[in-house]
């Protein structure tokens, strides 16, 4: 089925023009004015942005974490994303203790089969390293067409990594052409300062930032910088919330080293006075790195606008208040760490960045698709709008005013971090491969027509594009 899409402005990471898009078998074929084909279903976007499908490139579905898994499964979690505006996500693939990573890939691709309403792909996320897991690495990546895996600086009890095992980690992704996601936190002092309080008799939720100071999140960033940049490999530091972080990452960026960061909605609009609230509220506000103290916020704004970070990821990884974030009622330790921002990723950034001028609209795009494909290897096929891409697009009112509430939300939780907030602008519909997801705000995807997206490692460091 043909699509001609006519009458917006399409929005790219450089580019803002008014043109209609020609949609042929799930693909763009042409882009001008006045076209026709025969049989094309006309779509009207007048009024509207006509961008690429959001890509998230860091989000936790069906996944165990903290004694718990998250709330959120591929179907809650792939149709929130939807009417998000967000077309593909990367998932992080865990494997259980001794497991093999190829048994924790086959697990994955269980749960998102015949269950995904939109395109994905997978990070693998991986512990110490043993000689087996090393050994299983380069087949598995190439086979599997994966080409980042994460590695832990912190939550000892689940899955922190030695310094040994990052560098390892670095040099196996350099002679594989594959980027290391680093979640920088030192996590050994965090659990001695964590000790320390709870000995002291602290149990309520504001102890979680408490105890994990910025520092510690600029000192491991320094060290992950330094052990990538010592093997001669690619790093993305996940969500970073701090100036201490931000300033290493642009002093190393500045000396040319291949050094991308992403930084999370929350950090960008949230503060942690939100977990020093009466009672057990602030548990809501739980993950980690957690949040800051306000004026971090215009560091992070600041580094985005000059491109020193790259991404936005929403870092989905969803508990309900009163179910399982229970769990830390009587000792902030405990509180399972994530939180649901799957939906609302487009929403609060183009609100808070395009609306009240912080970013330029192309910037928008870049942050939430482009940047993403490139780094992580879909683009062009994905991550922008171009004769031969995938006809991942949305169809974005930016004059529209909404209410944020856990009432409406498609998540499945019962808060939303954003309760009571009005934002401007809102994904109208949404298309995968030229097929409607979302169709004026109603949501009329298949689960189990995601695809499963291969990318290609790249061989050497200085054939990436540079973001
Ligand atoms: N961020 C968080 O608290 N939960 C998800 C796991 C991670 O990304 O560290
Ligand atoms: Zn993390
Ligand atoms: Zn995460």
């Amino acid at each position: 089925m043909k699509k001609i899409i006519t009458g917006g402005l399409v929005a790219t990471a450089s580019d803002v023009y008014e043109a209609d898009i020609l949609i042929e078998n799930g693909k763009i074929v042409q882009i001008g004015t006045d076209l026709s084909a025969e049989g094309a279903e006309i779509i009207d976007a007048t009024g509207k942005y006509v961008m690429p499908g959001g890509i998230d490139p860091h989000t936790h579905l069906d996944m165990p974490f903290n004694n718990t898994v998250t709330d959120d499964d591929w179907k809650s979690g792939t149709i929130a994303a939807a009417f998000g505006g967000t077309t593909t996500i990367l998932d992080f693939c865990l494997s259980a203790g001794e497991e093999k990573l190829s048994a924790a890939v086959e697990k994955w691709h269980a749960k998102a089969n015949g269950n995904s309403a939109i395109d994905y792909g997978f990070h693998l996320m991986i512990g110490e390293l043993t000689p087996e897991t090393e050994a299983e690495l380069p087949l598995l990546l190439e086979q599997e067409g994966i080409t980042s895996m994460k590695v832990f600086m912190a939550y000892a009890k689940e899955f922190q990594a030695s310094d040994r095992t990052l560098f390892k980690a670095f040099k196996i992704a350099k002679d594989l052409g594959a980027i290391v996601m680093v979640h920088c936190e030192n996590g050994s002092v965090i659990d001695e300062l964590v000790e320390e309080a709870k000995c002291a008799g602290h149990t309520e939720p504001i102890y979680h930032a408490l105890t994990r100071p910025a520092e510690l999140e600029g000192e491991a960033t320094k060290r992950a910088i330094e052990l990538a940049h010592i093997a001669g490999a690619k790093l993305y530091v996940v969500h970073v919330t701090c100036k201490e972080a931000l300033d290493e990452i642009i002093m190393a960026r500045e000396k040319g080293y291949d050094v991308y960061g992403e930084t999370c909605p929350p950090y960008l609009t949230l503060d942690q006075s939100a977990l020093a609230q009466p009672g057990f509220e602030g548990a809501k506000y739980v993950w980690s790195p957690p949040l800051r103290p306000k004026y971090h916020q215009e560091h992070l704004w600041n580094a985005l606008k000059a491109k020193q970070l790259q991404t936005i990821g929403s870092d989905q990884c969803s508990f309900s208040f009163n179910g399982k974030k229970q769990l830390g009622i009587n000792d902030f330790s405990k509180i399972p760490n994530g939180g649901p921002f799957i939906e609302d990723r487009f929403s609060i950034l183009f609100s808070e960045g395009v609306a009240k001028g912080k970013i330029s609209i192309n910037d928008f795009v870049d942050m939430i698709s482009t940047s993403a494909a490139k780094i992580f290897g879909l683009y062009p096929q994905k991550g922008t709008i171009a004769i031969g891409s995938d006809a991942d697009i949305v169809l974005f009112d930016p004059s529209v005013k909404r209410e944020i509430s856990a009432n409406t939300h498609h998540m499945n939780v019962d808060y939303n971090a954003y309760e009571g907030w009005e934002v401007t602008g809102e994904p109208v519909s949404v298309l995968v491969r030229g097929e409607y997801v979302i169709k004026n705000k109603e949501f009329v995807g298949v689960l189990g027509s995601g695809q499963y997206v291969k990318r290609v490692l790249k061989p050497t460091v200085t054939d990436t594009i540079k973001v």
